[in-house]
């Protein structure tokens, strides 16, 4: 692999920290909090099943990965369509020490969208 001779039976462990913080595919701004990058067509092409693990990967991966992708799609979709979210004027977000890139709080303004 890459040159390296890896013997039968070694455990491996993958940096997926590591992998999901590499500025050559999620961009200089990686540290920040940044759900827009997800629009970003240059980011987005590329990404693989090598560089985006966040349910595992191999013959041990999530069992529930698609029941979470449509209970994330059904969720995001009613709560996008009932409410309206901004952020707290002067609010700006502090990232956690280690971890998922979420911020530790947010003050947002939440209101019901009347149709
Ligand atoms: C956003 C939601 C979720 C995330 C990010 C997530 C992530 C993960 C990760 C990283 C693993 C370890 C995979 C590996 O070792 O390669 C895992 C395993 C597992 N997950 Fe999830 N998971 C989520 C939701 C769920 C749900 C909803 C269920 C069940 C309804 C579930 C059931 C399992 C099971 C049973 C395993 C163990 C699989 C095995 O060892 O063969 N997960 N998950």
């Amino acid at each position: 692999m890459n040159g390296y001779v890896i013997p039968k039976k070694t455990p491996i462990i993958i940096p997926i920290y590591a992998i999901h913080h590499d500025p050559l595919i999620w961009g200089d701004d990686v540290e920040c909090f940044n759900p827009s990058r997800w629009l970003n067509p240059e980011i987005k092409s590329k990404i693989s099943n090598s560089n985006f693990l966040p349910f595992g990967d191999g013959q041990a991966n999530c069992l529930g990965m698609k029941l979470a992708h449509l209970e994330l799609k059904s969720i995001l979709s009613v709560i996008i369509r009932n409410f309206e979210f901004k952020l707290v004027e002067g609010f700006t977000f502090q990232k956690q020490p280690f971890g998922l890139t979420k911020p530790s709080a947010i003050d947002l303004c939440v209101s019901k969208v009347d149709y």
